[in-house]
């Protein structure tokens, strides 16, 4: 019974260790006092602080539960998890019995942010991460989530991640522009921010690129938030930036000179002779590099390439010629399968991810699902079996556009992120910014109008 209560103590004080701590320190002041009232005292503290606690709650719920993260973690843990983590694993057909012995999974650390907790479980013998994703909605449902999604710690280690808010509901406003000079890190340019508060960087050098998303689902705000975070390379000419828009400039015409000899404003035949110039430059780059370099370096002299295509399926699938489609199609598979060690990359958007639309999307190593209408768009672009991972993008809500699930190649979990909302300002600061123009943007002037009104 001893061993057996120590062992219950030391695992209560393993996953309750501020409670723990704090109910020794009562006890060690209340004792002593006994016979002075002590246990008064320790009662009006105890209030004192559940009542303050409460108060700066009420303040600014965010803040309170950022700094009092224990508090929550040990307060979900005990009412939301532990209490009802053998009756759900055992409904929803996670535990098992064998030779008359039952077999649970064991709840193991919580740790509980204002917008996610973070469940640790070992499995029990035999099981694999997928029967859990294949169960993740019902868990998300026991527990009073919005999501869960399943996550590989290690061998017979999972995580749950159980999501209450978005954190990712607020437009990310850009950032200031670099300073002229500086050269930027092509294996990771901001683009925007990750749920868990992390910078969503892109690996321009040795990544080919490809955002799917519906009508207004951002997609744009992804193309000038890559400019945006190169923009001392642009300034500089150690970035060239080639561009075709195919929806006559409605994108790419709001900043032309950032784009080197101007954007291609249609799907015919200057836009496959551009890029039949870039898989050559690929060629040829390669045949240079061949013996004396392994791969593009700010070194080698020759500037960095990055071609981006506003709407890709009019270049490739929409294209009436079949002769003009089939070059297209030859030209960005050379250059999206061979441009990684020659130093050219495609940032291809796209709203219509099928195969016959884009045939060759194995060749981006990054997809980039933003808000897409059926599941089915979604394995496309992102591939089989992430959507069980979480990687849900025909959930994107209409209210947040620019939000996207990122899946790289050679890693297991997709990432949800959120590009910078770039403004119609930022894109006049970033032309002038790269082509050494100064401008001031002014407000659109408000006049009166004679009857009292005021219109801009
Ligand atoms: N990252 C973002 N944060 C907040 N709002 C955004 C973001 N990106 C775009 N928006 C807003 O969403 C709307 C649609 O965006 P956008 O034009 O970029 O979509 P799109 O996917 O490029 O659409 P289309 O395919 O029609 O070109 C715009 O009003 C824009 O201001």
């Amino acid at each position: 019974m001893l061993v057996w209560a120590t062992g219950k103590a030391v695992r209560l004080a393993w996953y309750y260790p501020t409670s723990t701590v704090l109910g020794v320190i009562l006890m060690l002041v209340g004792i002593p006092l006994h016979g002075l009232g002590g246990w008064w005292l320790v009662g009006g503290l105890t209030l004192a602080v559940v009542v303050v606690g409460f108060w700066l709650w009420r303040r600014d719920p965010e803040v309170f539960l950022t700094r009092v993260r224990w508090s929550r973690t040990e307060l979900r843990r005990a009412y939301v998890y532990a209490g009802h983590w053998r009756t759900v694993t055992r409904l929803s057909g996670l535990s098992g019995d064998a030779k008359g012995r039952e077999y649970r999974p064991k709840l193991m650390r919580t740790r509980s942010e204002w917008w996610r907790d973070r469940v640790r479980v070992k499995m029990i013998p035999g099981q694999a991460p997928e029967q859990w994703e294949l169960r993740a909605s019902g868990l998300a449902h026991s527990f009073g989530a919005r999501s869960c999604r399943v996550r590989v710690v290690k061998p017979s280690v999972i995580e749950l991640d159980f999501v209450h808010a978005d954190p990712l509901a607020r437009p990310l406003p850009v950032p200031e522009m670099a300073a002229p000079g500086p050269s930027v890190n092509l294996k990771r340019v901001q683009i925007g921010r990750t749920e868990t508060g992390k910078p969503w960087t892109l690996k321009l050098l040795g990544g080919q690129y490809l955002a799917v998303g519906v009508q207004g689902a951002g997609k744009a705000s992804i193309l000038w938030a890559v400019l945006r975070a190169l923009a001392p390379a642009l300034r500089s000419g150690l970035v060239r930036v080639y561009g075709i828009d195919p929806k006559g400039g409605m994108e790419l015409g709001q900043a032309p000179e950032l784009f080197e000899g101007g954007p291609v404003y249609s799907n015919g035949a200057e836009a496959v002779e551009l890029l039949e110039s870039l898989a050559n430059e690929v060629r040829e780059r390669s045949a240079r590099f061949r013996g004396i370099l392994r791969g593009w370096s700010p070194q080698c002299g020759e500037p960095f390439l990055l071609l981006v295509v506003d709407e890709l399926a009019d270049v490739i699938a929409y294209q009436t010629d079949k002769r003009l489609k089939e070059r297209a199609t030859a030209a960005l598979q050379t250059i999206t399968s061979q441009g990684r060690a020659p130093g050219v990359a495609v940032l291809g958007l796209v709203q219509d991810p099928r195969k016959e639309i884009v045939p060759f999307r194995n060749l981006f190593t990054t997809r980039i699902a933003m808000r897409l209408d059926e599941a089915i768009q979604v394995d496309m672009v992102l591939g089989d079996g992430v959507r069980a991972r979480g990687g849900n993008a025909h959930e994107i809500p209409e209210s947040t556009p620019g939000v996207a699930w990122v899946k790289e190649d050679g890693k297991r979990d997709p990432v949800r992120a959120r590009a910078f909302h770039v403004t119609d300002t930022n894109i006049t600061e970033l032309q002038h910014y790269v082509t050494g123009t100064s401008a001031t943007v002014f407000a659109f002037p408000e006049t009166t109008i004679t009857n009292g009104d005021t219109a801009a």
